[in-house]
């Protein structure tokens, strides 16, 4: 993944200084300069918030900077302005959180149903099969997880043909940007206090988000569940990663409020230091771990051997608090998300009916290629859909043209290869004109906005420790691009100001 901008496209490249009073509603044109010039100053002091408050990422000019901590640092892409948000869906993203870390909870104490959802996908998706028969094995074994630890991203899109709020994904696996993501709501409440009269922004209607501090505290409080004070919290990590720093916030947090010590790992060296003990423990490197945190293993490009696998098999054997487990994990993946869209399988496992219809009014339309009149209206307006692999950490989606050629070959070949893939009806959020910051530098540009809402599930045998939403990432990209993905350098962090 790359912090740099994608090549550079023929958009305008305007300094903010000369952008139009658009980017600032409510601005009659006459004040338009003194917006220019505010625009022009809070560049530069967004720059340096970003460089003393550690928004930062690693810069891919600098070939140590996803491995050598401190070295070769930018400052994260990000909108200088809040993306406006109506308080009526923001206020329905929050509420769906705690029902969603439910819902989750649940769908993973059903191994059979897991199992048969994705066990045609498993036939053609070697990843998902991997995935599968570790889970498969911990059914063999009846390895029961006592201790339940999510912290999850249910990403979504206003939807601006129907007006509504529409899921994209729920992340259960590494969901990225809780530390970076706080900080940016930080940066605009400070931009908003000092120019917000001059843009006729309020400040205060940036909501507050706590998402690393709420994030590091379920890592802490799962840490407790485990009761082992020499314990520690083990994050597996890609060998290169250059959002390292939205991790060290919640090792930060972790150490210095609740004097956790996080140890950080690849998968490979889980494998060479790692052993599980006989009854259970699992110990890395000589330190006990109580809570595995995984921000790696969620794609096959994490499993370049067969050591990393061993290393995800033993770590799910292990009796330490995976996050996720094997189970929910899998509960994540795109093919649960369109079979949970199916009529009467929220019923199987929520009871309250008001809940079930919250999620419900969430869901867009999700499709397996079985369904050949969704296919074929698909070739035919196949910019009204986004066919899906089961895939996580952006880049993998197919939109357009190449849906359309790709379920013609997927219909001729008509083997098992359609149930590697889901289809999902196309969202269209209304675009904006927004000022991005990348490299110092400022543009304007047509942008789409996805609001992701963090929730945190703790859960020891029947007690729920905590069910709580955690903040929020908000992430902002130029509307002519298909795929979302800051790390994959085509959104922008972003923050929310509610209208
Ligand atoms: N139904 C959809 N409508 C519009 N855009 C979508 C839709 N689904 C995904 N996208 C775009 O593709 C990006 C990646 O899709 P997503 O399902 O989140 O996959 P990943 O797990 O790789 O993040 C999203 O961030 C969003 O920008
Ligand atoms: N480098 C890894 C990145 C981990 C990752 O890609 N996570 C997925 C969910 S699986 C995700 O949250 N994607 C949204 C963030 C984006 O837009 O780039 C990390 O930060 O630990
Ligand atoms: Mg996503």
């Amino acid at each position: 993944a790359s912090f740099l901008p994608p090549a550079p496209r023929r958009r305008r490249r305007v300094a903010c200084a000369a952008m139009s009073a658009e980017a600032a509603p409510g601005v009659e044109p006459a004040e338009a300069e003194p917006v220019a010039a505010a625009l022009a100053e809070m560049v530069e002091e967004a720059a340096v918030w970003c460089a003393v408050h550690g928004l930062v990422v690693g810069d891919r000019a600098d070939p140590r900077s996803g491995m050598v901590p401190g070295v070769g640092l930018v400052h994260a892409p990000f909108s200088l302005l809040p993306a406006r948000f109506p308080t009526s869906f923001w206020k329905q993203a929050c509420e769906l959180a705690p029902i969603f870390n439910e819902l989750v909870d649940r769908v993973s104490l059903d191994g059979e149903f897991l199992q048969a959802a994705l066990s045609r996908t498993k036939q053609v998706d070697a990843f998902t099969a991997r995935l599968l028969d570790i889970h498969e094995k911990m059914m063999a074994i009846n390895k029961k997880e006592d201790i339940r630890l999510g912290l999850h991203r249910s990403d979504y899109m206003l939807d601006s043909e129907t007006n509504s709020l529409l899921q994209i994904e729920l992340n259960t696996i590494s969901s990225s940007f809780p530390g970076l993501g706080s900080l940016v709501s930080e940066l605009h409440r400070t931009l908003l206090k000092q120019y917000g009269k001059v843009l006729g922004l309020d400040s205060k209607m940036i909501p507050r988000n706590w998402a690393a501090t709420q994030f590091a505290e379920a890592l802490g409080r799962a840490w407790a569940e485990y009761n082992n004070d020499s314990a520690v919290v083990l994050m597996v990590v890609q060998p290169e990663e250059r959002n390292m720093y939205d991790q060290y916030w919640l090792v930060n947090h972790l150490k210095e409020s609740y004097g956790v010590t996080t140890i950080r790992k690849t998968l490979a060296q889980v494998e060479a230091e790692g052993e599980v003990l006989t009854d259970g423990t699992l110990v890395i490197d000589g330190r006990t771990v109580a809570v595995v945190y995984y921000r790696a293993g969620y794609a096959p490009t994490d499993y370049p051997s067969e050591a990393e696998w061993r290393a995800r098999l033993m770590m799910e054997q292990s009796s330490a608090v995976k996050c996720p487990s094997i189970s929910y994990h899998l509960v994540g993946t795109k093919k649960i998300q369109q079979e949970l869209a199916k009529p009467n399988v929220l019923e199987r496992f929520l009871d309250n009916k008001e809940d079930i219809a919250k999620l419900r009014k969430s869901f867009a339309g999700l499709w397996s290629l079985d369904n050949e009149e969704i296919v074929k209206a698909a070739i035919e307006k196949p910019d009204l859909f986004v066919l899906k692999p089961q895939r996580e950490g952006g880049g993998n989606n197919i939109y357009g043209h190449d849906l359309r050629d790709m379920l013609i070959k997927l219909q001729k070949e008509q083997g098992e290869s359609l149930a590697a893939y889901i289809l999902m009806q196309r969202i269209f959020p209304k675009a904006s004109l927004t000022p991005l910051v990348r490299g110092g530098d400022c543009f304007e540009d047509l942008t789409i906005s996805e609001l992701g809402i963090y929730g945190a599930y703790l859960r020891n045998k029947d007690k729920v420790v905590l069910n709580n939403q955690c903040g929020y990432l908000m992430r902002t990209k130029v509307s002519s691009s298909n795929e979302g993905g800051v790390a994959a350098g085509f959104a922008v962090l972003d923050s929310v100001i509610l209208t």
